[in-house]
């Protein structure tokens, strides 16, 4: 069967009416996921493909689902090379958002920092300038694959000319090994970070790399990032004590609702931070920095201003260092000239049938013998 060409759409309108009281939104309900017809849901789906102003982690185009369901748009935009064991969690994702819903907020709008990919220092006040006025954190990336420490230094001191207040991260990716994690934060903490996002490897490299610079009154917090969002249990980083901070994401633990849980149970100051989203992954991103009780850090919710074109005219880009809160998220898209051919429609919507297998409990949607389902909740 060939899958229905997809054209540029008109505008389409969300079909979010969350339940109003005084004119803010009611309290999203807790509960499971309806059973759904999928092949009726992916109808409606839209795949876009939005070209980036920068290159960020190696891409520079960003593709996406996005799904319209009766709270609002989810969006499906699990990294090309994940394997579908790793994308069930942003699906869940995707439908909490288009089918439940998010919880009320606490605040009306969320800090955020300005994200530097591993660019050359020259092109830093460019990056820079995408985010507007009134930067108060910047994110650099450092430990770029084939860049030594002398760039990473060099790209540091820029964000640091230009913006000698601003609050500056660092994120290595797991890029360094222990020994070049504690040399080359012992080297870049003149510059005053904030913290260091996932300098080494796993809970036992993020909680050598603390010693070690405890050990040398070297006092920069470490941040857990992918020990968290790619690993088997999110809690064990803070269990071990491995990370003064967690870094959490939506899509990759599976929604706002888990994601609330996590940083619950975690105990540790969190920063809630986008998977370089279209402004409808932002907005989930958004409600869980909204909903959190407390919120000490900018959050990593500004790459919108990393991408050249969004799926709204009114797209979450900050506005002095801040993004507001909405009720909702993008009400209406505007997805005209993103759409993607009907090769690569049929490979995500064929991704998602597959991870909705893993997800979804239920006759012929079940998962493989010997592999878990996973529990809605
Ligand atoms: O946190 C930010 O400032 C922006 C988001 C960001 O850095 C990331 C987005 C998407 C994929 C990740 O490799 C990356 C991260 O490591 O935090
Ligand atoms: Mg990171």
């Amino acid at each position: 069967m060939t899958e229905p060409a997809q054209r540029d759409p008109e505008p389409i309108e969300s079909t979010r009416p969350i339940p109003r009281e005084n004119g803010r939104p009611g309290p999203a309900p807790d509960g499971e996921i309806p059973a759904l017809d999928l092949e009726q849901l992916l109808e409606k789906a839209i795949v876009v493909d939005l070209p980036l102003t920068v290159r960020f982690r190696g891409v520079t185009r960003r593709e996406a689902v996005l799904l319209p369901g009766p709270r609002g748009w989810g969006e499906f935009a699990p990294f090309l090379e994940y394997d579908d064991a790793e994308a069930a969690a942003w699906w869940r994702a995707c439908l909490e958002a288009a089918y439940l819903g998010f919880p009320a907020p606490l605040r009306s709008e969320i800090p955020v920092n300005a994200t530097v990919p591993a660019v050359a220092p020259e092109r830093v006040p460019a990056v820079l300038g995408g985010y507007g006025e009134d930067i108060v954190a910047v994110k650099v990336k450092v430990a770029e694959r084939g860049q030594g420490v002398e760039e990473d230094e060099a790209r540091v001191a820029a964000v640091r000319a230009a913006l000698p207040e601003a609050r500056i991260r660092v994120d290595a990716n797991q890029g360094w090994t222990v020994d070049q994690a504690v040399s080359a934060l012992r080297r870049l903490s003149r510059y005053d970070l904030e913290y260091a996002e996932q300098p080494a490897p796993g809970v036992d490299g993020l909680y050598a790399v603390r010693e070690a610079l405890h050990r040398d009154g070297v006092t920069v917090p470490i941040a857990a990032d992918e020990s968290v969002r790619k690993a088997e249990d999110p809690l064990a980083v803070a269990r071990a004590g491995a990370a003064d901070l967690i870094v959490v994401k939506v899509a990759p633990l599976g929604g706002v609702r888990r994601a609330l849980s996590v940083v619950e149970q975690a105990g540790l100051p969190a920063v809630v931070s986008s998977a370089l989203d279209t402004s409808v992954g932002l907005s989930a991103g958004v409600a869980l920095a909204a909903s959190l009780p407390e919120l000490p850090y900018a959050c990593g919710l500004g790459t919108g201003a990393l991408l050249a074109r969004d799926v709204t005219e009114a797209p979450l880009k900050p506005e002095h260092g801040k993004l507001p809160v909405r009720d909702y998220g993008p009400g209406s898209l505007e997805v005209r000239g993103l759409v993607v051919d009907d090769a690569r429609r049929t490979w995500w919507l064929d991704r998602v049938r597959r991870v909705h297998a893993l997800l979804e409990p239920g006759p012929g949607s079940g998962p493989e013998p010997g592999q878990q389902p996973l529990e809605w909740r």
